[in-house]
């Protein structure tokens, strides 16, 4: 533990500080904007009789504000570049902030990109030399473009004359312009041209005086315009807002961010601008708060504010609102003039996320028929990357390569340590480990957590909102949003409707508003608790890996006191998320195959195992895939080897029903309610030196003469990985086993996680659902799938490999958590590590089914005794086979028209009576019995 919290405190010394790329970074930015201001100074205060290399004389002081060395720089400059020489600290200034401008990222530079932007910068200079020299009169005694401008006019005059040359400097400067910066002159011709459109648009509606088409299901349209009193500040701002939403011109201004033009972003939508302020000045890492201040909540505490709408020829009138965004103009100099630093971080952010939504050719559908005519052109027909569907879907979900790094390296390792003796991968028992010293396995055997993942910059984030609203405009649904939380795999939008607009209208149409989003699944949040908006989830452009490491090492998990502690993953805002199973009490986790669910299980096991010894949890674990739980076999916690048979399965929790009687008998003997206290009492006893002997035991029970002594009872986890197996195979009877223990158990420290990739009712039954409270659902396949596990939809919009959702006991309210992710490497690495600890002592009683009546369920008779009831279809069903010589469950399922459950008992039955044989290898059924005697 100390350990742990050594490492904690270790690792958040080291987050304040900056390591060393950081260092270097932020101090390039400071000698800049001192060489900046130093040459800025100089420049301006340049005195002609100051001394320099232009001077042979000179006498008197120095007027040059930044002394000799200025002077002499200054005289440097302007004889290099000229008039160029004054734009030079804004552009060393620029380079020190696009430099410092990352300086969190841990991201490889990129070479191919600094090149083109060295470059752009070189032949700007030089062409703006030039241009200047043609174009402006010398200043003081120098050239206008400098020396520099001088030499490059002086050799293409010859060459291409006045009008030759300006054209070539231009060109050549454009060329520049989009080396340095990235954006393309098709973007700003375009934009040009839209925005023309669009004003000469408005002016067009303007003059014919038409009303925009309203919105929201409260709309009424016959409220006029004079009501709105804009200086009622409940009103004033509503107003302004949905003239906003409107105004479609602004809007596609808004969602020009791609161009990086953070002014021009900001000034637009003025929700989100508050929100800005605030996590602008938050820490480097986005903190998911973008929550919206008090003059934004006005409306919506505001008794009743009454619906307005306005037209466009009303907008005009009430311009002079402080919130109002900035005129297509203003902006539209904004998105040419912008720094270099701000289009540096769009170009950047344009190439990891190829393809995002931000891209110029979005078609924003409420757009007017101008817009759409522009659009049409950037419509992309066929694909060009030669992929089926099928592979551009794979390839998504395909985990990076580097997962799998650590696992063959080790495995290579193996290898060569086990050269000529047995093949590594046979090697099953581990050669005589060193027992660790620690008390509990260390951090250190799980992968570090790595960065797989760029977050979403806040500009993407508030252009996807403006998209969202945008897009539910066009189902006639007014929303806002209100707030966004960035999480490691989705981002939830918190929106507010407008007034009347009900949550389940949304809910419905949740797929459509995936596929105008272009996202694979949008969740809807129908109630936040403590919120008056409603959330829709968007799955990341990309996705970051939850590692189990990071979770473990949580100061939650750290503090967490209980040995059942389990970590699950994050929440949607990055925070650990530790359950203590102990309050669970009982899990049930379901999924689709390949959801996450083993993996969830194990993280879920490793959790205990980094808790816990054998001395306070043991684990019954029941794997009829044979493969997921095998690992952990040989670990001094279990109490019986992996159990893969579904009879032993079955036998296994008649033990632990046994178990539980024997328990609470003991509890009621001691005077506890629960297995805390019992041990709490052996302790205190044990502290006393006074033993308490068992009450339960009678002479006979062992070779002893007296009564042994009772010692601490640790907690039982009972897993079961595919529990539909069980269900199918045993039947009924597991079904009831469940729900006694789940009824039960509790108290007695039992606890039972079961798991299954079939939801469907006839494996979680109303009795085992009653039973289980907490309840985890990775992605269904189904809506129904999804009510079957949690009594409500939404697992069927998850996103796989590990997204699900988590329903605590006494909570309606699932809370979506991104699975930690722990591959089998780091599994096998614990388990080692407890290996090395000692070995299992195993109850052979537990899987032999002779556990006395304790395991017994109500009414019912010992297996193989003459009690037990044979099914009512019985006699029928060994008529049938022994009649039809064939002996499936299939067969008796369609001849008698009963479910499989029920088949398979009696196919069970008839071996038990020697009429048929067990099944083969191939599963089928030899039929033992003669026929019957023919009929008369
Ligand atoms: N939390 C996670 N983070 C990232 N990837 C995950 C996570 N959980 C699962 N995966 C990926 O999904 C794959 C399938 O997971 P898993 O084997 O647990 O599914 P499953 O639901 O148990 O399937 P099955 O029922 O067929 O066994 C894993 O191999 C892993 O690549």
């Amino acid at each position: 533990m100390e350990f742990f919290l050594r490492q904690e405190q270790k690792q958040t010394d080291t987050s304040r500080r900056l390591n060393g790329k950081q260092r270097l970074k932020e101090s390039a930015l400071i000698i800049a904007l001192l060489s900046a201001v130093f040459f800025l100074v100089s420049l301006l205060s340049y005195d002609s009789s100051d001394p320099s290399w232009s001077q042979t004389a000179w006498d008197g002081p120095v007027q040059n504000a930044a002394g000799n060395a200025g002077a002499w720089v200054a005289d440097t400059l302007f004889f290099a570049l000229g008039t160029l020489a004054y734009p030079l600290p804004f552009l060393l200034l620029l380079g020190g902030w696009v430099f410092f401008r990352r300086r969190s990222e841990s991201e490889p530079l990129n070479y191919t990109i600094l090149a083109t932007r060295i470059l752009g910068v070189v032949l700007l200079l030089l062409t703006s030399c030039g241009l200047a020299d043609l174009n402006f009169d010398d200043f003081w005694f120098f050239s206008s473009g400098g020396v520099v401008g001088d030499v490059l006019t002086e050799l293409s005059m010859p060459l291409f004359n006045l009008l030759g040359t300006t054209l070539v400097f231009m060109f050549l400067w454009a060329a520049g312009f989009t080396l340095f910066t990235g954006i393309s002159w098709l973007t700003i011709v375009d934009t040009l041209g839209e925005k023309t459109l669009s004003a000469i648009t408005w002016l067009v509606n303007r003059a014919r005086g038409d009303k925009p088409q309203m919105i929201g299901s409260t709309v009424d349209t016959s409220e006029p315009a004079e009501d709105v009193d804009e200086s009622d500040p409940l009103f004033a701002k509503p107003v302004a807002k949905k003239r906003e939403l409107a105004d479609v011109s602004l809007l596609n201004k808004a969602q020009r961010v791609d161009e990086g033009d953070e002014d021009n972003v900001v000034t637009v939508p003025p929700v989100i601008h508050a929100a800005m302020a605030t996590n602008a000045a938050s820490s480097e890492r986005k903190e998911p708060v973008m929550t919206l201040e008090p003059e934004i909540e006005e409306p919506v505490i505001a008794p009743e504010p009454k619906p307005v709408f306005v037209s466009n020829s009303q907008e005009a009138e009430i311009n002079d609102d402080a919130e109002v965004p900035a005129e297509p103009e203003q902006v539209n100099q904004t998105l040419i003039s912008e720094t270099a630093s701000e289009e540096a971080s769009s170009e950047e952010s344009m190439a990891e996320s190829d393809g995002a939504p931000w891209d110029d050719d979005v078609n924003f559908g409420s757009t007017e028929s101008v817009v759409i005519e522009e659009t049409r052109e950037d419509i992309v027909i066929g694909n060009t990357d030669g992929l089926s569907e099928l592979d551009r879907a794979q390839a998504e979900s395909v985990i990076p390569d580097e997962e799998e790094d650590p696992f063959l390296e080790t495995i290579r390792e193996a290898q060569k340590n086990a050269a000529g003796a047995v093949h590594p991968f046979l090697i099953k028992d581990e050669p005589n480990l060193p027992k660790p010293k620690e008390p509990l396995p260390t951090i250190d055997l799980l992968d570090p957590p790595r960065n797989t993942a760029t977050r979403a910059s806040d500009e993407e984030l508030q252009y996807q909102a403006r998209l969202i609203e945008t897009r539910l405009e066009e189902y006639k649904i007014k929303v806002t949003v209100k707030g966004i939380f960035p999480g490691p795999v989705i981002t939830r939008f918190e929106l507010e409707l407008a007034p009347g607009v009900k949550v389940s209208r949304i809910m419905s149409l949740s797929k459509d508003i995936a596929r105008s989003l272009s996202t694979s699944a949008v969740r809807v949040v129908d109630v936040i608790p403590g919120k008056p908006y409603i959330g829709l989830e968007l799955p990341n452009t990309s996705r970051e890996t939850v590692f189990m490491s990071e979770v473990v090492a949580s100061e939650r998990f750290q503090s967490s006191k209980s040995p059942l502690s389990v970590v699950l993953g994050k929440d949607i805002a990055g925070e650990a998320i530790v359950t203590d199973l102990a309050k669970a009490p009982h899990m049930l986790v379901a999924g689709t195959t390949g959801s996450g669910k083993s993996v969830g299980v194990n993280v879920m096991i490793v959790s205990m195992l980094y808790k816990a010894g054998p001395d306070d949890v043991r684990f019954i674990m029941i794997d009829p895939k044979m493969l997921e739980l095998s690992v952990y076999e040989g670990i001094p916690h279990l109490l019986t080897e992996v159990v893969t048979d579904m009879k032993d399965a079955a036998n296994a929790l008649r033990w632990s029903v046994a178990e539980m009687e024997r328990r609470y008998k003991l509890m009621s003997a001691l005077g506890v309610r629960n297995i805390a206290g019992y041990n709490d009492k052996i302790r205190e006893a044990a502290e006393a030196d006074h033993p308490i002997p068992d009450p339960l035991w009678k002479p006979g029970d062992s070779m002893d003469e007296t009564a042994p002594v009772l010692e601490k009872l640790p907690y039982i986890v009972v897993i079961v990985d595919e529990f539909a197996d069980l269900m199918m195979v045993v039947g009924k009877k597991v079904e009831e086993l469940i729900a006694r223990l789940a009824q039960k158990a509790r108290a007695a420290g039992i606890h039972l996680v079961l798991a299954t990739q079939r939801p469907s009712v006839d494996v979680i039954t109303g009795l085992i659902k009653a039973n289980i409270p907490t309840r985890m659902a990775f992605t269904v396949s189904t809506k129904t799938d999804s009510r079957t596990i949690l009594d409500q939809g939404g697992a069927e919009s998850l996103l796989g490999m590990g997204d699900m959702l988590f329903m605590p006991n006494g909570s309606n309210h699932p809370a979506r958590v991104h699975g930690a992710f722990v591959n089998d490497d780091e599994v096998h690495r614990v388990v080692s590590n407890w290996k090395a600890r000692g070995k299992p002592q195993y109850i052979t009683e537990i899987t032999s089914g002779d556990q006395g009546s304790d395991g017994l369920l109500p009414g019912e008779a010992p297996e193989g005794g003459d009690g037990e009831e044979l099914d009512q279809l019985f006699d029928q069903v060994v008529e049938f086979v022994t009649e039809s010589r064939r002996a499936s469950v299939s067969g008796v399922q369609r001849r008698f028209k009963i479910g499989y459950n029920r088949a398979a008992r009696i196919v069970e039955q008839l071996e038990v009576q020697g009429i048929v044989s067990p099944p083969g290898h191939n599963s089928n059924r030899e039929v033992l019995a003669p026929p019957p005697p023919p009929r008369d």
